[in-house]
């Protein structure tokens, strides 16, 4: 049996991808052998030797100990573009928002109750002061032209806008998939200095972490308009909110509320909606249980954050998956221990990223506790799964 420890309300359309003959899944569980996350911080958590894997339902994973997870072999997955549309409409939504004066005028509108026949031509009267300009014809800036920074920048053509993407790490399949209209900013100066409207769309790493500054929106123009439905700690509270008060920001939609943000004029803010809706939740859930399963039960790894994909179908009845350091011969040091024990190796794939790597060998005939033991004193080798 293996266990999973969910740790926030996961689709149940993902769990049910879990055989019950085979898994148990629970909030609360004891040695789990694998973890379905969403946004929980896990930074505090104490890991039980028995986890392998974390899955993330969703894009970020900052609430993860990355590094951790790295050294102590537990490979961690994330679902790539698995929420990436429900994001999108609520960004689109958003910049109409911030267009608009839609949320005052809903709540000036309520304040009519009780006018009775006076209602309409009151708000004939009244609806001057919620004028705003339209979305066509103004200048967009992405930045992070990822799974949802494409959908959004495409969208926003559509619409009329002109746009700006930015991302010096686009991939060649998110380059394919974004519209030929939109402009490719080489530098983020570029995006401040002509963007009417700017959103964010990249993971929150040390790269990124505070991006928008005091000293990044002096050079943006006055009265942009930002929305945030990326990461909080991108942009740097207090200088937002010293920027709304002077009014260089005209307003500031983000998905990650602070105190200050919840009645201050300037910010429209959002209790972290991008990805709450079903078809995205049910994505995510899915995909994730898809891939803890096939690594669990056949050592295969497909989008991890950690450690490089890598998928063989089984060749033998038995696998070994070998997480180790991305350093010379460490493959021969592998080949040669199995080999000692008298197996032989059937097939055989590496790959590696970064500082990591993973090694799968399907080899013939049983493998002894003995192999696991001598594998794991090899300098460099991080951890040893076996697969039967
Ligand atoms: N509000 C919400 O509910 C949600 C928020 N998110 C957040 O949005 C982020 C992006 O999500 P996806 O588009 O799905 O991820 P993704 O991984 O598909 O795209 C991220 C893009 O950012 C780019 N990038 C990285 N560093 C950059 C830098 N310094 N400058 C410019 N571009 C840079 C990467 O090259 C990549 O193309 C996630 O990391 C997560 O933090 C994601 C889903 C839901
Ligand atoms: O996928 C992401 O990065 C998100 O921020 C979505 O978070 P959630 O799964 O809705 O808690």
């Amino acid at each position: 049996m293996y266990n999973i420890l969910t740790l926030n309300k996961i689709s149940p359309i993902g769990l049910e991808k879990f055989d019950k003959n085979k898994y148990s899944y629970a909030s609360e569980i004891e040695n789990p052998d694998a973890v379905l996350v969403r946004s929980a911080s896990m930074h505090e958590m104490e890991f039980s030797p028995s986890l392998k894997a974390i899955a993330r339902a969703g894009a970020g994973v900052n609430n993860i100990p990355l590094d951790k997870c790295s050294e102590a072999g537990i490979v961690v997955f994330n679902t790539p573009g698995a929420n990436a549309n429900a994001v999108k409409e609520l960004v689109i939504c958003s910049l109409l928002l911030s267009s608009r004066k839609i949320v005052p005028a809903i709540e000036w509108a309520k304040g009519l109750k009780g006018e009775g026949e006076n209602v309409a031509k009151l708000a004939e009267k009244g609806k001057s002061q919620f004028v705003g300009p339209e979305l066509k014809g103004k200048k967009l800036g992405v930045i992070g032209l990822g799974a949802i920074g494409i959908l959004v920048a495409n969208a926003a053509i559509h619409l009329g806008m002109e746009v700006y993407g930015y991302d010096p790490y686009i991939s060649v399949d998110a380059a394919w998939g974004l519209s030929r209209s939109v402009k490719h900013a080489k530098t983020l100066g570029e995006v401040y200095e002509n963007s009417d409207y700017i959103t964010i769309h990249v993971p929150s790493t040390p790269e990124t972490k505070g991006m928008i500054n005091s000293e990044s929106i002096q050079t943006m123009k006055h009265g942009v308009r930002i929305m945030n439905f990326a990461r909080g700690d991108l942009v740097v509270k207090e200088d937002i909110l010293a920027a709304l008060d002077e009014k260089a920001v005209k307003v500031y939609i983000t998905d990650f509320l602070e105190d200050e943000f919840l009645d201050h004029p300037g910010v429209i803010g959002l209790p972290h909606l991008g990805a709450s809706t079903p078809e995205s939740e049910d994505n995510c859930a899915v995909m994730a249980a898809d891939e803890l399963i096939d690594f669990l039960e056949n050592g295969n790894i497909t989008n991890s954050v950690n450690l490089p994909s890598v998928s063989m179908p089984r060749t033998t009845d038995t696998r070994l998956g070998v997480i180790h350091r991305n350093v010379p011969t460490m493959l021969t040091q592998i080949a040669a221990t199995v080999s000692a024990h008298g197996n032989n190796i059937e097939n055989m794939t590496n790959k590696s990223k970064k500082d990591y790597a993973y090694t799968v060998l399907d080899v013939v005939g049983d493998v002894d506790k003995e192999i696991i033991a001598e594998l794991e004193k090899i300098e460099g080798i991080i951890r040893v799964f076996i697969y039967k």
